[in-house]
């Protein structure tokens, strides 16, 4: 019986002239803009011309391409060496998108579609299967798919977290540091429309403080703050730049919405919050790394397979 996974990711620019083809994609999504068509093209189109420059100059520090790619890519090899499955990833908003694997795994017998995403959003992981399910349904191969909505409640994915967690703090006594766990925000209109996202990331909090307590690791204090906010709208609160004035000792920066490190870690948590965070006279201010590719999670990852390999 051949089998595939799929990992299913948002993506990222490949390379600079990418980062419009990505910015285009992302906000003709109707899970990213809510309006109907042709507004939705039109608020579109404003947002990517107002954000490409900014954007583009955010991918130049970063060289030129989203830390995403080489990430998913290194966790596909790895996983592929545990699984009884070919592995294979598509992204909602850059190459390679659905149609494109779909086409390599048309003739599996069984195909295991997996969000990069732990907790469930329609902005996520409800618009990547949304756009999966359509092409497979073209390709008349809809019934050979399977997915799952969410998994931060997995025990090795939140193992994998504590593991981050303790590199960053090295050597040093975790008594002398704040912790944030810091989420990529979404508006509060998506969530007062009954989006689970951040049931599902206060969740994973209370998960990952478990595995703390439970490996005796104790923290001054531990914080939940929100960054990412793009526009005027009202977006989940506390913002991270707020949390980060509240801060009076050395702290780690945890970024519990990923799987992967991407733009929005190594870009806007390392280094623009960094610089901030600089600024305030923080004088100890660590990032830890998402999952990638730590032993852990691809046990998480196996596990979930083999899971859904039963239904
Ligand atoms: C404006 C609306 C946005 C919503 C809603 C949103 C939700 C959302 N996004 C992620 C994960 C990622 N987002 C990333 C980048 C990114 N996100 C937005 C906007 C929204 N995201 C923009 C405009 C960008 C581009 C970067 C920028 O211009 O600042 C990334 C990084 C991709 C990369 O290149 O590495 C990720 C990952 C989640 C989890 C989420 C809601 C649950
Ligand atoms: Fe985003
Ligand atoms: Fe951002």
């Amino acid at each position: 019986m051949k089998k595939a996974i799929i990992l299913m990711n948002m993506g990222g620019p490949n390379n600079l002239d990418e980062v419009k083809v990505f910015l285009k994609n992302m906000f003709n999504d109707k899970y990213i803009i809510g309006a109907p068509q042709p507004i939705r093209a039109l608020i579109g189109a404003i947002i990517v011309s107002k954000r490409l420059e900014i954007a583009k100059e955010n991918y130049r520090k970063l060289g030129g391409i989203s830390p995403i790619v080489g990430h998913t890519k290194r966790l596909v090899r790895r996983l592929s060496k545990i699984v009884d499955a070919d592995v294979f990833y598509e992204m909602r908003y850059t190459y390679p998108f659905a149609k494109d694997i779909l086409e390599k795994v048309k003739d599996y017998e069984e195909i295991y579609a997996i969000p990069m995403y732990p907790h469930y959003s329609t902005t996520t992981t409800k618009s990547s299967w949304e756009d999966l399910i359509k092409v497979a349904k073209n390709l008349k191969i809809e019934n050979k798919i399977k997915t799952i909505d969410s998994y931060y409640d997995n025990d090795f994915y939140n193992k994998a977290i504590v593991e981050r967690i303790k590199e960053a703090l090295k050597d040093d006594d975790s008594n002398d540091f704040e912790l944030i766990f810091s989420a990529h925000g979404l508006t509060q209109r998506t969530i007062n429309k009954g989006d689970l996202y951040q049931k599902h990331i206060l969740a994973n909090v209370e998960y990952a403080k478990k595995e703390l307590e439970k490996q005796n690791i104790r923290f001054k204090k531990i914080h939940m703050a929100y960054q990412s906010r793009l526009g005027p709208m009202e977006w989940l609160r506390p913002y991270m730049e707020d949390k980060l004035k509240e801060i009076s000792s050395k702290v780690i920066v945890y970024p519990i919405s990923f799987t992967v490190d991407n733009s929005e870690t190594l870009g806007e948590l390392v280094l623009e919050y960094g610089e901030l965070a600089h600024e305030l006279g923080i004088k100890d201010y660590r990032v830890a790394k998402a999952p990638n590719h730590h032993l852990y999670f691809l046990e998480a990852l196996k596990e979930i397979y083999e899971e859904m390999k039963k239904y």
